[in-house]
């Protein structure tokens, strides 16, 4: 495997007596992105600004592009995207941006062409106090990508975004890791980045609950598999006697299976035709995965 760009190796960090990070491991590798879950408090911001070098461990070890977080290397390699972005009202986009790029060594000239690339270059020369919400992010992206960082830190980068700058923001982050870059960022909603991120790692309670892809973690959590079944008109009764499970709504049985005992039970169902009406198979919903892991109070799986 490619050496990681991101390694986190059983990281620690305390707030007094409050733990928000307990032995935390995971590493990033080059082109990869990575979404870190976790609810409110799970410890995600304290996780980049380990990363980034603002907050110490009290153990284990972060190495960014192989230096440690704060130095020189790793400051070079690393870009970071706050949750809440703040920039001075005054300057323009193209301004603004310029200004980023000096700061970071970089030609001033790349400002216009970044703007283009988040899609807000025809607001290049307003000032971004007249910005929206969802122009600052677009230009707090733009200001990350300046310098083609080997890292890319993104802290709940889409929350107050709406669909459709949510999909232009992940297509960028697709251009960008495609290009190399390692990409980790923070989300509460599973089901806006799994199709958009190569691997997902939830974090409950300052530890690592589970990691893998959707798919991994979806076979993993063993959620059950609804079945409702709609019986023929006053039929309910027989129809609950043959199958069990749980009456619902007058007209309705209700059964939970796992996945292997799927087909046995819509046999069982298929054998009184008369009875039924009409059968629906609920599958788990990301929510019900992300909510199965990040309940879970025991260690890492
Ligand atoms: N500077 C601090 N002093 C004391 N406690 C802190 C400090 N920073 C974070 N914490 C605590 O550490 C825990 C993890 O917080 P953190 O901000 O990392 O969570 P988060 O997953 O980013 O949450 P959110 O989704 O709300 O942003 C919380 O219990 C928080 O109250």
């Amino acid at each position: 495997m490619t050496d990681p760009v991101l390694a986190v190796d059983a990281v620690s960090v305390r707030f007094g007596a409050v733990r928000a990070l307990s032995g935390v491991g995971l590493a990033v590798a080059p082109g990869e992105r990575v979404a870190l879950l976790g609810h409110n408090g799970a410890g995600k911001s304290t996780l980049f600004k380990s990363v980034l070098g603002f907050v110490t461990p009290d153990a284990g070890t972060i190495a960014v592009a192989g230096g440690a977080p704060g130095s020189l290397v790793a400051r070079r390699a690393v870009s970071y995207l706050p949750e809440a972005v703040a920039f001075p009202k005054s300057l323009t986009g193209r301004e603004l941006l310029a200004h980023f790029a000096r700061l970071k060594g970089e030609d001033p000239r790349a400002a216009m062409p970044l703007l283009e690339r988040v899609g807000i270059a025809a607001a290049a020369d307003r000032r971004v106090g007249t910005y929206s919400k969802g122009m600052r992010q677009r230009l707090g992206l733009a200001q990350a990508l300046i310098g083609r960082p080997g890292l890319l830190l993104l802290d709940e980068p889409t929350s107050g975004l709406d669909p459709v700058s949510r999909r232009d923001f992940y297509s960028v982050i697709a251009d960008v890791a495609a290009a190399g870059t390692a990409v980790l960022l923070s989300s509460h909603s599973l089901s806006e980045v799994e199709s958009k991120t190569d691997r997902i790692v939830i974090l409950s309670a300052g530890r690592v609950v589970a990691e893998g892809t959707l798919a991994e973690l979806t076979r993993r959590a063993g959620l059950p598999i609804v079945v409702r079944v709609e019986a023929e008109a006053a039929d309910v009764d027989r129809l609950h006697r043959h199958l069990g499970g749980t009456r619902e709504n007058g007209t309705r049985v209700v059964l939970a299976c796992s996945g292997d005992d799927k087909l046995p039970l819509l046999a069982r169902i298929a054998a009184v035709p008369d009875l039924v009406a009409d059968v629906e198979i609920v599958l788990p919903g990301l929510d019900d995965v992300y909510d199965h892991f990040s309940r879970r109070p025991g260690g890492p799986s």
